[in-house]
């Protein structure tokens, strides 16, 4: 008899189109489909993930086994909303995109100039509320580009103009140039005393300002223009200097400070927060290696596979537990950035990441972009199946 082919599959989402969840189901009944073709028999393990952006709540709720709570607090531009956070005994996950998330604003809307981390920072204080003595904090997604400064003000940090004036109003990216002294004396005593740990999980590598910081790289996606990137950047050069002299907190060349618009480097400066790979926290959350040793494949996506994917992104780290354990790895995405070439499914490879991968499938490569966005769970399902019946065709 034929040996059973073992599938993983552990995909991000597709933003704007599909959960995790729902890309892993795709991704399942795609499996099936194959395996009722060839007439073979497949397994599959279904493990959605998250790299701190979008979906970190879930794939953590799901892997700890806690409890997803709702409270009200402010999205990017200060209106009133209400977000998910996890509860997992005593750890807490908040999900800065749920208060800050670029998802939460229309295109018109994006504007790192006038949004906020405020509401990140009431989140963080519900989980302490709660009880929490220990938050993962996922970070990425955002719509921000204020250096984490009103997620701090949210929790007791103050300040201050070039007047000598306290700074009253919600700290957006276009405040940051009026910024000249910060002081951290009033911060909430549980993360002042570190009564409450916090672990700051990264989407990305990214550095708090320059060519690969912030502002630069991720400012456009936020809706700013060239003019506006070039503030930002500059202020978060000033705001850098500013955390070294006031916090003692050098965050310049840490890798992740420049996540989520700067609120990595703002969380360790200010909050007392520790920066960790989000994708590699997930990962470790779900026993991944021993589910990838279980494993003949594994098959990931996201929505798009681009120059962002190997800053620390989920095919980043599912990629790197392949190699790690030995077993290939396929990808199917939505779309894919200039330079990126996935050998049309039949083996390909992508500039920056190494081994495992051996190709894998743009779900909306002959599709116009809309339609492949509202058809995805069919495409993602179609192209699970043509990989699954390769991989099959070589078993
Ligand atoms: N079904 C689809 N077909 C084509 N493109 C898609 C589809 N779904 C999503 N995309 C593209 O993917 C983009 C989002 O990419 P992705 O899901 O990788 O998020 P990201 O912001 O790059 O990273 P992350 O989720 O890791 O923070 C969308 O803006 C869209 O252009
Ligand atoms: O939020 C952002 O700026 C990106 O996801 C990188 O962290």
């Amino acid at each position: 008899m034929d040996q059973v082919l073992k599938i993983l599959v552990a995909p991000d989402s597709f933003k704007e189109s599909l959960s995790a969840e729902e890309v892993a189901e795709a991704m399942r009944m795609g499996a099936m489909d194959a395996a009722q073709v060839m007439a073979r028999g497949v397994e599959v393990d279904v493990c959605p993930v998250a790299d701190g952006g979008e979906g970190t709540v879930n794939a953590l709720v799901r892997a700890m086994g806690g409890e997803v709570r709702r409270s009200e607090v402010t999205e990017p531009l200060g209106r009133r909303i209400v977000a998910r956070w996890g509860l997992c005994g005593e750890t807490g996950i908040v999900e800065m995109a749920e208060a800050a998330g670029l998802g939460l604003l229309s295109e018109g809307e994006r504007n790192p100039m006038r949004t906020t981390t405020y509401g990140v920072g009431l989140l963080l204080k519900e989980a302490m509320d709660a009880g929490a003595k220990r938050i993962i904090m996922g970070i990425g997604g955002s719509a921000t580009n204020d250096g984490g400064c009103g997620a701090a003000q949210a929790l007791g940090v103050v300040f201050y103009d070039n007047g000598g004036e306290i700074i009253e109003q919600q700290i957006s990216g276009g405040l940051l140039g009026k910024v000249s002294r910060i002081d951290v004396e009033g911060l909430d005593e549980r993360l002042k005393n570190g009564e409450v740990k916090l672990e700051v999980a990264c989407d990305v590598r990214n550095v708090f300002c320059g060519e690969h910081g912030a502002a630069r790289v991720y400012g456009w996606q936020k809706g700013a223009n060239a003019v506006e990137i070039g503030e930002l950047d500059a202020w978060m050069l000033q705001l850098g200097a500013l955390m070294a002299r006031d916090c003692g907190v050098d965050v310049m060349g840490m890798a992740g400070a420049g996540a989520a618009g700067g609120l990595g480097g703002g969380a360790v400066a200010m909050l007392k927060g520790a920066l960790r790979s989000g994708i590699e926290l997930v990962l470790e959350a779900v026993d991944f290696e021993q589910r990838v040793q279980w494993a003949d494949v594994v098959i990931s996506g996201e929505g798009k596979m681009d120059g962002q994917t190997s800053e620390g992104k989920v095919l980043w780290g599912v990629e790197r537990a392949c190699e790690r354990v030995g077993r290939p790895m396929w990808v199917v995405v939505g779309a894919v950035g200039t330079g990126v070439d996935l050998g049309a499914g039949n083996g390909g490879h992508q500039e920056g990441m190494k081994g495992g991968m051996q190709g894998g499938i743009a779900v909306s490569e002959g599709h116009e972009r809309g339609w492949a966005m509202v058809h995805a769970k069919e495409l993602v399902r179609e192209g699970t199946a043509r990989i699954v019946k390769n991989v099959l065709a070589t078993f």
